[in-house]
């Protein structure tokens, strides 16, 4: 379709080229060779050449339609002018019969009023398509469980994806991070300190690791990385490089993680594993600092 409408295009901006070189060329006097001015004849040569390629390109890019059409018709009205400037320079063309002046004044100012409502229209039909694009992302988010505070996927996507690795029995490293002591920061800083440093955290954990992992905020100040085919040493040197990118010197963090070799494996009960892994660490990190 595209196609067709850009060789229906070139075609008539090649006759309008021709029909209006020859309507000129008939009837104007011939300009001597001599006061030919080649730079000119090179600056209107390029410029049809510049026209002729935006042409093309809105004939191929922009859809069919009112703001086309207009585009269309202003470039090619403009065209039209840029094809008199240029005969202009072989040609006198004050020879040519009075109502000839319009060819000359005519097309330039109202191929650029053409092309200025086109480009109007188009960046009203870009407004609407990029508010389209927004609730339609806004809709894939919702639709896609993503956490509004941190935009990492929720504890559903999560369950999700281990349940079909486990399934599928792929190798994998399970991690959970917690902050310590999160209600004390919230309660000494604020709400917004404590939302602003989950934001900040979440996205150093989205930087650090690899595209196949997953990232969730399982829950208030829970995190979980699910890392597909990454052996339990890895895991272990991830959770301590995970461990310091708590963008907050006055809270830590614990780290633990599970992995689970080739083969099925059950979901839940290594959810269970990984849950009483972090309810010890907790517990021995509270008796470390009370001893
Ligand atoms: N600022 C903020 N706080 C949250 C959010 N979600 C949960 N919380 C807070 O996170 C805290 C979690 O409390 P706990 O589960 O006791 O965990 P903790 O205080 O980190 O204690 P330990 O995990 O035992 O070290 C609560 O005070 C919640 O109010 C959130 O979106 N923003």
């Amino acid at each position: 379709m595209e196609r067709t409408r850009t060789l229906r295009i070139i075609g008539l901006w090649i006759a309008l080229m021709l029909g209006i070189s020859a309507l000129v060329l008939a009837r104007a006097d011939a300009k001597p060779l001599a006061i030919w001015d080649w730079w000119d004849i090179a600056l209107e040569t390029s410029l049809l050449v510049l026209i002729s390629t935006w042409l093309v390109m809105v004939a191929q890019a922009r859809p069919g339609g009112r703001i086309t059409r207009w585009l269309l018709a202003g470039l090619l009205a403009f065209g039209c002018g840029s094809v008199v400037d240029l005969l202009d320079e072989f040609v006198r063309l004050d020879t040519l019969p009075t109502g000839f002046a319009l060819l000359e004044k005519g097309p330039v100012p109202l191929g650029l009023i053409s092309l200025t409502i086109g480009l109007w229209g188009w960046r009203k039909e870009q407004l609407r398509i990029n508010q389209q694009l927004r609730t339609r992302e806004q809709f894939l988010r919702e639709a896609d469980h993503i956490d509004p505070l941190t935009q990492l996927c929720d504890a559903r996507t999560f369950d999700a994806h281990l349940q079909r690795l486990a399934q599928k029995g792929t190798s994998c490293s399970v991690m959970m991070l917690d902050l310590d002591q999160f209600h004390r920061f919230n309660h000494d800083h604020g709400m917004a300190a404590g939302d602003e440093l989950l934001h900040r955290f979440s996205h150093a954990l989205a930087n650090e690791v690899r595209h196949c992992d997953l990232i969730c905020r399982y829950a208030g100040d829970r995190f979980v990385v699910l890392l597909p085919r990454c052996p339990a040493s890895l895991a272990a040197a991830l959770a301590e490089h995970l461990r310091q990118q708590l963008p907050e010197p006055r809270i830590s963090v614990t780290a633990v993680y599970l992995y689970r070799g080739e083969g099925p494996f059950e979901a839940q009960s290594l959810l269970a594993e990984l849950n009483q892994r972090m309810i010890d660490a907790k517990a021995h990190r509270q008796w470390a600092k009370a001893g």
